[in-house]
């Protein structure tokens, strides 16, 4: 695999090897000892999840608060999205600051998002499956969130159509209340 640091420290894109035959193709989704050797830093995930998304959803911005703080490799099983990562680590030399890229099935890239860091996706394509590891589990009472749309912000989810919001992400805060 090809693991690249993102202008975001501590971020990274991963590209699995993918094996292709004349069956189709294989590929090592995650791989514990892989994995911890090219970021650098042990991880125990505990949580996986998957949501399933009509074109134009905006899921973000999402993240919780200490101690039940979250990484997430995240990535994209079907359809293709834009995944966004923002660095909300105080004291980072990158605050506020996003980084977004296209995971696709074609392209079968991932993002690992480290704790500190907001993070949301957009759905480019019809019927997107997503999926990501948590190294922490969910805990609604610590769940934490910025407007998609915040000025300051100001992230581009390459959507040209109607957007689709749940009622929780349509009330998330400004990202100054973050502050
Ligand atoms: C995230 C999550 C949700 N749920 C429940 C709560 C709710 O009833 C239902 C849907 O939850 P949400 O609307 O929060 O789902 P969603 O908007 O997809 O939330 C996710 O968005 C992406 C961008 C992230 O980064 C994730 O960490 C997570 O925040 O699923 C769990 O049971 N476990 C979980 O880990």
């Amino acid at each position: 695999m090809k693991v690249t640091e993102t202008f975001l420290k501590g971020c990274f894109i991963i590209e699995p090897l993918i094996y292709k035959d004349n069956r189709g193709c294989f590929f090592e989704s995650f791989n514990h000892q892989k994995f911890e050797k090219a970021i650098g830093q042990k991880i125990n995930f505990v949580q996986d999840n998957q949501s399933f998304s009509k074109k134009g959803v905006i899921r973000a911005l999402h993240m919780q608060r200490e101690p039940y703080a979250q990484a997430k490799l995240v990535r994209v099983i079907k359809g293709r999205v834009l995944d966004v990562a923002v660095d909300v680590r105080k004291g980072s030399l990158t605050y506020g600051k996003y980084f977004s890229i296209e995971l696709s099935e074609e392209n079968n890239t991932q993002l690992f998002v480290p704790k500190g860091f907001l993070h949301g996706f957009s759905t480019i394509e019809d019927n997107t499956i997503f999926a990501y590891k948590c190294d922490n589990y969910y805990n609604k009472d610590f769940e934490y969130g910025v407007i998609y749309n915040d000025k300051d912000l100001n992230i581009d989810w390459k959507i040209d159509d109607d957007i689709i919001l749940s009622d929780k992400d349509k009330e998330l805060p400004l990202f100054e209340m973050l502050l």
